[in-house]
């Protein structure tokens, strides 16, 4: 679902995410493995603060495996606990739980030490829209939670669900805003889904994608569409190319760019042409 956020609305989900914090002995915070840095709610660090955190990079399917072992490196020496996960996947509870056990092990020695019996450990999701929370949520606790999270100001009698033996969840994830601040985060962000389409143009999106690919997956893009194009191919020629390769012609044979734009978006969205990781660690170092 997509939210226009206004001012009031971030006022507010801020308000409620820093209610339900005190609630909470660890965060668990969702990014889009394909784009961990655009995936980022820019505010959430500072509300956290030294609030255990395990940073999950969902959608790992569909990203680079190489970068997503680079962004774990590169979450792990800023001292929160990375793990990347498929969050549809059966073992998705078993690798929260013993991430979330090890993100919380001091805080609960330190009850033990003070005689404090133990109990459940107690998170929240949070994250943007889109990047799995909901369907980590329905996995982990093994039942279908109401979406009412999705909009904010809406709020709702928060509830503890069971996730495994050792973790009780906040049944409401924290939906947080997107970052706004420059285009290539809004294209990064339409591009996995994150906003809608008609906050940035499809052509932006669409040239955005394959000046990437172009840039870093050159060979997946030619073999994929069956193109013949270089390192050095303006942009409007490899259109033109997967056009022509794909019979996207309109009358008086001109290409219909219009389609080739859904197409190169439809298929880098879904992650036909390769598992891509848009946001790379290296330039956030
Ligand atoms: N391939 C893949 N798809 C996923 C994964 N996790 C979630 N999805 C898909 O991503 C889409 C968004 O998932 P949701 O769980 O609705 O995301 P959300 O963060 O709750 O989204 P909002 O309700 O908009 O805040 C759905 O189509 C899911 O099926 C994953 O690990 N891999």
């Amino acid at each position: 679902m997509s939210i226009n956020w206004f001012p009031g609305h971030m006022a507010k989900a801020r308000r409620q995410i820093e209610e339900s914090l005190k609630k909470v002995d660890v965060v668990i915070e969702i990014l889009d493995a394909r784009i961990p840095y655009a995936s980022k709610n820019p505010m959430l660090d500072h509300v956290i603060g030294e609030k255990p955190r395990v940073v999950v990079l969902n959608k790992k399917d569909m990203a680079s495996k190489q970068e997503t072992d680079r962004w774990i490196n590169h979450l792990k020496a800023k001292g929160v606990y990375p793990i990347a996960l498929n969050g549809k996947e059966q073992n998705a509870l078993k690798k929260i739980e013993n991430t979330v056990v090890e993100a919380t092990q001091e805080i609960f020695d330190r009850m033990a030490r003070k005689g404090i019996n133990p109990r459940a450990i107690r998170a929240m999701i949070v994250g943007i829209p889109n990047v799995g929370k909901s369907t980590i949520i329905n996995n982990i606790a093994k039942r279908k939670v109401a979406k009412t999270g999705n909009t904010p100001g809406v709020t709702k009698a928060q509830q503890w669900i069971k996730a495994g033996s050792k973790m009780e969840l906040l049944d409401t994830p924290g939906v947080l805003w997107p970052k706004f601040e420059d285009e290539s985060i809004g294209q990064k962000l339409s591009l996995t889904g994150a906003i809608k389409d008609n906050v940035v143009t499809l052509d932006d999106i669409a040239i955005f994608a394959l000046k990437f690919m172009q840039q870093h997956h050159l060979d997946e893009l030619k073999t994929f569409y069956n193109i013949n194009i270089d390192a050095d191919t303006e942009i409007v020629d490899i259109f033109d190319a997967i056009g022509t390769a794909r019979g996207f012609k309109m009358s008086g044979n001109e290409i219909d760019y219009e389609r080739v734009t859904e197409r190169v978006i439809y298929d880098t969205r879904n992650a036909k042409i390769g598992q891509f990781t848009f946001d790379l660690a290296e330039d956030v170092e």
